[in-house]
């Protein structure tokens, strides 16, 4: 825990960090949960992208399983069974995510979830998150070792864009007129992890509306 609090930002309409959103009950019940929900029968893996290259974080999904660049019921391109169901309680986490980003009651039903795993090494390219059929908001979950989040704008990869440094418990919601911003992970910072967590690397949840 930080000594001086970090202040909760909008580092653009409608995108809003929130430092310290989830107790240490509920993170020790995310990261017991994405244990569970990496088990390889659930397609726990590396996406190969359509260029051949493969990506450095490993991927698990919940509700609708995405592969590059779509959304499917079943794991195609592991095994073709079923993907995990999206449970309520996840949810019901995520409408409380909203509604505390944007201090207003609001309704949110998603349905997918991304699980993604950062050893040391791995990043995440600046992308938008444009597979959904909804724009409703993404709810973005971090958890173990933090990570330099690169939050720019809608036109393209380029700057105007802002580093947020994403540590254990916190949540970032984007939605609004930043729904389509891109994004991605520049770096992982391995010597900032959750001392109250067993767990190497990080996790990141998103959560999102299909809108299918
Ligand atoms: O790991 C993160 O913080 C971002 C993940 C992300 O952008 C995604 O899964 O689409
Ligand atoms: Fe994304």
């Amino acid at each position: 825990m930080d000594l001086i609090p970090r202040p909760r930002a909008e580092v653009a309409p409608g995108a809003v960090h929130v430092p310290d959103w989830l107790d240490l009950e509920t993170r020790r019940r995310l990261v017991a949960a994405c244990r569970e929900w990496a088990t390889p029968r659930a397609g726990f893996r590396a996406a190969r992208l359509p260029n051949g290259g493969v990506m450095s974080v490993r991927t698990v999904c919940l509700g609708w399983h995405w592969y590059p660049y779509k959304y499917s019921k079943t794991i195609d391109d592991v095994d073709g069974a079923p993907v995990t169901p999206f449970p309520g309680w996840l949810a019901e986490l995520g409408q409380r995510a909203v509604s505390d980003a944007y201090g207003a009651a609001v309704e949110y039903q998603p349905d997918i979830a991304l699980i993604n795993h950062y050893d040391s090494a791995a990043k995440m390219g600046l992308h938008q998150d444009k597979d959904e059929a909804s724009l409703e908001p993404v709810v973005s979950l971090s958890l173990g070792d933090a990570c330099v989040f690169r939050f720019g704008n809608t036109e393209h990869r380029g700057r105007p864009w802002t580093d947020v440094e994403l540590r254990s418990g916190d949540l970032f919601v984007f939605g609004g007129p930043s729904r389509l911003a891109f994004h991605g992970v520049t770096k992982t910072l391995p010597d900032h992890g959750d001392p109250d967590l067993d767990l190497s690397g990080r996790l990141n949840i998103t959560l999102r509306v299909s809108g299918f």
